[in-house]
């Protein structure tokens, strides 16, 4: 048989792939059972990433910021030579930072679950535990780490794992980023349920060649708008869209505002500064000066 392109795994089978280890083995340390009783004792309240961001759309010039630390990643390798996350929190909290993300993903994007940990002890924001979830195991984890909102990313979940992981997450208070980068994964997100959790973002990178465009968030967010539109009248439940990815300046926030998208996830702009937080103080002043 000859070899074609589909044998070669792409970087996003790989990583799944490592997932489906990470699971087995801590799986095998302490059990699902043992787990979700840890889970059930801590009963800790959650902080509501959701309604951050739809605060959000009456501050900071209606800009609500997801703001990512991320130390390195597959296509750019190291991105933060002095990587200090608690620090990092602090500082975009004070820029006015809506929300944080926390990569722990250890392989790929030299994360660590602790890093989120503590930017949860020293910041009062809620977070996104930056990951790729694949089993109901992590999403318990996730909870006792203190992540307030889950990422379901469709491009690395069938229809029964994203129902399973996103029905989880919402009965344990948790808030849900459900990722999208093409038509297809969104026309699959859409036939989740409908919650005052979900949040949807828009991919501007192709997970498996790292090719970033914008065009992505534009191509897509009129169908996300209208399907949602449809169901809801209610603002304690108006639609929350992310555009994510490849945001490095005031242009692109206008642009996404022009086209009514408010809510950016934003890492390696911030990460490849020597003071992220003075960087999203930067560009956030940089906005307000601009309109
Ligand atoms: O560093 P950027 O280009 O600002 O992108 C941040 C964020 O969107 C990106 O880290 C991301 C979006 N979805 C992901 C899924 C897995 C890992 C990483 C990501």
């Amino acid at each position: 048989m000859t070899t074609t392109h589909s044998d070669i795994p792409s970087v996003l089978q790989r990583i799944v792939a490592t997932k489906v280890e990470e699971v087995k083995a801590a799986r095998a340390a302490l059990s699902l059972a043992d787990l979700k009783a840890q889970v059930a004792a801590a009963n800790k309240p959650r902080r509501g990433f959701a309604a951050a961001l739809r605060a959000a759309s009456t501050e900071n010039n209606g800009v609500g910021i997801i703001a990512e630390i991320k130390k390195a990643s597959p296509s750019k390798g190291i991105i933060n030579h002095n990587f200090t996350p608690a620090l990092f929190a602090q500082q975009y909290e004070q820029a006015g930072a809506s929300c944080l993300s926390v990569l722990t993903d250890r392989d790929y994007f030299q994360g660590d679950d602790t890093y989120l940990i503590q930017a949860a002890n020293v910041s009062s924001l809620p977070i996104l535990r930056k990951d790729f979830m694949i089993d109901v195991y992590q999403i318990y984890q996730s909870y006792l780490m203190g992540a307030d909102c889950i990422l379901l990313i469709m491009a690395c979940l069938d229809d029964t794992q994203v129902q399973e992981l996103h029905a989880l997450s919402i009965e344990l208070g948790m808030d849900v980023l459900i990722e999208v980068h093409t038509q297809s994964e969104l026309e699959r997100a859409l036939q989740l349920p409908r919650s005052a959790h979900n949040i949807y973002g828009i991919n501007n990178r192709d997970l498996n060649t790292f090719e970033v465009s914008l065009q992505t968030t534009l191509d897509l967010k009129n169908l996300l708008i209208e399907a949602l539109a449809a169901d809801t009248d209610d603002t304690a439940s108006t639609p929350l869209i992310v555009t994510e990815s490849g945001i490095h300046s005031s242009d692109d926030i206008r642009l996404m505002l022009s086209h009514d998208i408010q809510h950016f996830l934003i890492g390696e702009q911030f990460m490849k500064t020597d003071h992220p937080g003075q960087a999203l103080q930067s560009l956030l002043a940089s906005v307000a000066v601009d309109e």
